[in-house]
């Protein structure tokens, strides 16, 4: 296994195009276009039954497209049978040979390919050293923890240098504390060898922690990609603002390029998706972007230009250690949740009057109002 400085190029080196697949009547995928890069590390999320897995199976070769096109290097990958598209695949279970060492199970992959045994037993050192399971070679799997085997069946994965790994919620059966070590090891193995990782999870924390970039999934089709932080910070709709994160979403009505009424009170907007002039919309507000003020403060405190400040009536508010967060309810009789820093809140008794205030920068407004775009992650 050479290692190598993570040489990520703007090339594609996966390319899907109008990728489709159909069940009977059922449209698992939707006509999917989507440039993998090499070297890059890219996460399929989204919810159960979006169409995650049976992409990757597509790309894996154990599904067959209904239509559509995956090109490997510019090549058509249709055709080829899995065992020869050069792509390593790692599942949520492990599949190791129960009756095998470790050893013998990452050297399998080398064994059938006929590599000969000076080469086998060297990669196989170095891929153990690598995975940090040197002290295990000589255990069967059922002597090993499920995070140690889950090692083993991505060593098993790397030893013959695929070009690309896939992984479909590989971690998906550890504990949290696990789960978040090996994600680290997984980033930092990524980073080691420079491979391209597709990876499907579920997790939006997962997905955070380990992608470059992040494709968003609903019913079949990516309706959101790019890195965590721009998906987070402006997401391109509603669905990806509620799939990622918490959001407040409130009904406003459009007035102009920058401008709603949210309930009678004119607001400033910006971050505008395509939203007509006197259409009704949606506004996203991150809990956050809301900063609570009593009214006192809210007196002494002038509102500065592009920010928005409505009056509420607290519900409760929820101490989690470093930060506090606040339900309060707004003259629309919509409720908002703020998330502070808890030493720059003020205390809140149920009841209390405060001012709301966000700035406009930090808000989106999307076209659509529809309850099924917005996840349960809502605020
Ligand atoms: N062999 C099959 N026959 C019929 N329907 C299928 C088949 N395989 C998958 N599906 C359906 O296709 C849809 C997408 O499934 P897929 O496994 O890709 O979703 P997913 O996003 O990976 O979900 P999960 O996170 O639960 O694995 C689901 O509704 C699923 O029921």
């Amino acid at each position: 296994m050479s290692l190598q400085t993570n040489s990520m190029t703007q090339s594609p080196l996966v390319c899907l195009r109008e990728l489709n697949k159909e069940y009977g009547k059922f449209t698992a995928v939707d006509h999917i276009n989507l440039d993998i890069k090499k070297g890059e590390f890219l996460t399929f999320l989204g919810s159960s039954g979006s169409g995650k897995s049976t992409t990757l199976s597509m790309i894996a070769g154990f599904e067959t497209p209904t239509s559509g096109e995956i090109l490997l290097n510019d090549a058509s990958l249709i055709h080829i049978p899995s065992h020869k598209r050069g792509i390593g695949m790692v599942f949520q279970h492990y599949s190791l040979f129960p009756h095998m060492t470790v050893r013998d199970n990452i050297g399998f992959p080398l064994d059938i390919r006929k590599v000969a045994k000076d080469e086998r037993d060297q990669k196989v050192d170095e891929i153990l050293k690598l995975v940090q399971l040197e002290a295990f070679a000589d255990r069967r799997p059922s002597m090993l923890s499920g995070g140690q085997k889950q090692r083993v069946a991505i060593a098993r994965a790397l030893v013959y240098e695929p070009e690309i790994l896939l992984m479909d919620e590989p971690l998906g059966a550890l504990d949290k504390k696990l789960r978040e070590e090996l994600q680290d090891e997984l980033r930092l193995l990524h980073k080691r060898l420079g491979i391209t990782i597709v990876y499907v999870t579920h997790d939006q924390d997962e997905a955070m922690r380990l992608s470059e970039r992040i494709a968003i999934f609903k019913e079949g089709e990516i309706v959101g990609l790019g890195t965590g932080k721009d998906l987070y910070r402006k997401p391109p709709n509603a669905f990806v603002a509620s799939f990622l994160g918490n959001s407040n979403f409130l009904k406003v009505s459009v007035t102009g390029s920058a401008s709603a009424m949210l309930n009678k009170q004119h607001i400033e907007v910006e971050n505008v998706h395509e939203v007509p002039i006197d259409q009704k919309a949606v506004l996203m507000i991150r809990p956050e972007n809301l900063h609570i003020l009593t009214p006192e403060q809210a007196e002494k405190e002038p509102l500065m230009a592009g920010f928005n400040q409505l009056s509420g009536t607290v519900n409760e508010s929820v101490f989690l250690g470093e930060s506090l967060t606040c339900s309060i309810t707004i003259p629309s009789g919509e409720k908002v949740v703020s998330k502070n820093i808890a030493t720059e809140q003020p205390d809140l008794a149920p009841g209390s009057t405060v001012f709301i205030r966000w700035n406009s920068k930090l808000s989106s407004l999307y076209s659509k109002w529809e309850q099924s775009d917005i996840n349960k992650n809502a605020a």
